[in-house]
């Protein structure tokens, strides 16, 4: 009898692919400007090659639409952002934002995130990484497919560098709790609140879509800063 296969938890993927169809403007923004922002997941990534220049890079996991990756951005131009997303509208309108107003300071992977860290994102590297209101997979049976997971904590331990940071946010409480403990076990980062808890939204964090969502639901948000040691 041949043993069942194991999953390895580690490679659960934390999204599924949304069928959602782009407008007109997110489609033409894919046609017209895919080469000009879209890098490549199966080349190299060279960071000064794809900006074009050195500086700081921070990584925006999950983008959704990008409008606040946008407005970063655009508020921060000597830090470079890289911005990574599977639902391809939301590439397409983050396209046609950075085109609409000029923002050189953004390039995005069209890709899983955790892969695009794992196999293109070379150790010791970023200065910061965001992950902005991910998918909460409520039900209990889904919590595997959180992105937030020891595995991730590990990942983000090789990628940033000393004093870079992992800055998340959430609109649901009982995932706000468990990141906060995953990350307090994880080796090598701290928590950037003195008080070991979550901390107030940081100035340069714009208000997200699913943030507005869940504030349109009553509900709390929950920041959280963890530093590279
Ligand atoms: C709930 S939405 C939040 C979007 C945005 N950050 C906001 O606050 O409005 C989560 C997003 O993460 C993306 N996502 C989930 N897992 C991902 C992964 N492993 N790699 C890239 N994108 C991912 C989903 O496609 C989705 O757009």
């Amino acid at each position: 009898m041949t043993e069942p296969q194991k999953i390895d938890p580690a490679r659960i993927k934390s999204f599924i692919r949304r069928q959602g169809r782009a407008t007109a403007g997110q489609k033409l923004a894919l046609e017209s400007h895919w080469d000009k922002y879209c890098l490549s997941p199966q080349a190299n990534f060279d960071a000064e090659q794809a900006f074009g220049r050195q500086a700081p890079l921070i990584v925006e996991i999950g983008f959704g639409n990008g409008d606040s990756l946008a407005a970063m951005a655009e508020a921060n131009p000597d830090l470079n952002y890289l911005g990574i997303e599977v639902h391809r509208p939301g590439v397409g309108h983050l396209m046609m934002l950075l085109e609409q107003r000029g923002i050189n300071n953004v390039r995005i992977y069209h890709h899983d995130a955790i892969e695009i860290l794992e196999q293109k994102i070379a150790d010791y590297s970023l200065a910061g990484v965001h992950l902005f209101f991910p998918d909460p997979w409520q039900k209990r049976r889904h919590h595997k497919r959180r992105i937030v997971r020891p595995s991730f904590v590990e990942l983000l331990n090789k990628k940033l560098q000393t004093g870079g940071y992992f800055h998340a946010a959430t609109d649901w409480e009982h995932y706000a709790h468990d990141m906060l403990g995953i990350l307090s076990a994880g080796a090598g980062l701290q928590n950037s609140s003195l008080s070991n808890d979550f901390c107030e939204r940081p100035t340069y964090r714009p208000l997200t879509k699913f943030e507005n969502r869940g504030l349109g639901l009553g509900h709390g948000v929950w920041d959280l800063i963890f530093r590279k040691v």
